[in-house]
């Protein structure tokens, strides 16, 4: 009896460390972290400190996860009526929403602290403009009431690496917002191949999402644009910045050619959800291996490689 009763409550005591764990969406955050090492990584030429690094990311996490439980909270009359966001832990009542905003402080205070005491005010001060951006302008001001909304919360994605580059330099530099810009043009297609998909469960809940209100030939459109924009933006951390090299170059263009083909198909068929799916996946995967390939392109081994094969052909 008394085993049960322990059981029980071990259990119960997971559940919770469950639900607030959910609150902060954390199948996202890994990605926004890999924008702030990556850029961490150009700013320090390759050689970033290892403490500096897990200091920042751990800031970094903290931050978004308070964002993303903020979020939560505002949009939980939604998340209830939309089939993608009804198990949330606000909307089915594991968590009350007192606690999660007590819960969201309590990250922001702590990612604040870290940032401003371990590394630097200016990254502290823009982590937290990521958090009052994405809250403010993103979920208050612009979700609900205008299509353009993600195409300016975009803006809070590409923080984080600005975030990295200011931990690093403690300023701004232009491929600092070259990174940001990277990540602002990235969102609307990544966002919009996914909004093709669920399209009628925003029209449910009256979020004026760009499929609903222009259409999904419009919003095609769109995103074929936005991946012109980004593409050629990428190569830019090579030349004329040339915090990049050869190895990223190539991989961008591939990675890049990948992008357009299948944002081309998507527009050639705008109803097809399938192919929103797969431009959707493919956005993720895409920035997954642009941020690897800016690790990769500064690796000592990698100059050597390519100064073995180079070597090797002539
Ligand atoms: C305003 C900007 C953005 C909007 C509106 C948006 C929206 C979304 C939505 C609705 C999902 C589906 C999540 C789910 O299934 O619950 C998603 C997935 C995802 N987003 Fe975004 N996103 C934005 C920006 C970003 C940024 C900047 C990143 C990272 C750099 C990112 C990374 C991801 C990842 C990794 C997933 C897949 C999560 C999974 O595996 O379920 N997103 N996004
Ligand atoms: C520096 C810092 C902390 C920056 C914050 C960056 C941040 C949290 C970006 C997240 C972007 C995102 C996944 C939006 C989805 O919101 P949504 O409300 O449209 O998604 P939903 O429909 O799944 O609720």
């Amino acid at each position: 009896m008394i085993e049960n009763t322990a059981t029980r409550h071990h259990q119960n005591f997971l559940q919770v460390i469950h639900s607030y764990y959910q609150l902060t969406k954390p199948r996202i955050i890994p990605l926004l972290l890999m924008t702030t090492a990556s850029s961490m990584w150009i700013a320090s030429q390759g050689n970033v400190n290892p403490v500096l690094l897990l200091v920042t990311v751990c800031g970094g996490t903290f931050a978004a996860a308070s964002a993303q439980t903020i979020n939560c909270i505002y949009d939980r009359d939604i998340d209830d009526q939309m089939e993608r966001t009804r198990h949330r832990p606000l909307v089915s009542g594991r968590v009350q929403p007192s606690h999660a905003l007590i819960f969201a402080i309590a990250l922001a205070s702590l990612s604040f602290t870290l940032l401003a005491v371990f590394v630097n005010l200016l990254s502290a001060l823009l982590t937290m403009s990521g958090i009052v951006f994405y809250v403010g302008v993103y979920t208050h001001l612009l979700k609900r009431h205008n299509p353009a909304n993600i195409v300016i919360g975009g803006a809070a994605g590409g923080i984080p690496a600005l975030v990295g580059w200011a931990a690093v330099t403690d300023t701004l530099s232009w491929a600092a917002w070259l990174l940001f810009a990277i990540v602002f043009l990235w969102t609307p297609p990544h966002f919009w191949a996914l909004a093709l998909m669920i399209r009628d469960e925003y029209a449910k809940v009256g979020v004026p999402m760009l499929p609903v209100v222009a259409g999904n030939v419009a919003a095609t459109r769109q995103i074929w644009v936005y991946s012109w924009l980004l593409i050629p933006t990428t190569f830019l951390l090579s030349y004329p910045l040339q915090v990049t090299g050869a190895v990223y170059t190539c991989i961008a263009l591939i990675l890049g050619g990948f992008f357009i083909k299948k944002a081309w198909v998507l527009l050639h068929n705008p109803d097809d959800k399938q192919l929103a799916r797969s431009l959707f996946l493919y956005s993720i995967f895409y920035m997954m291996l642009l941020c690897a390939a800016i690790v990769v392109d500064s690796l000592p081994l990698t100059h050597q490689l390519i100064i073995s094969i180079l070597d090797l052909i002539q």
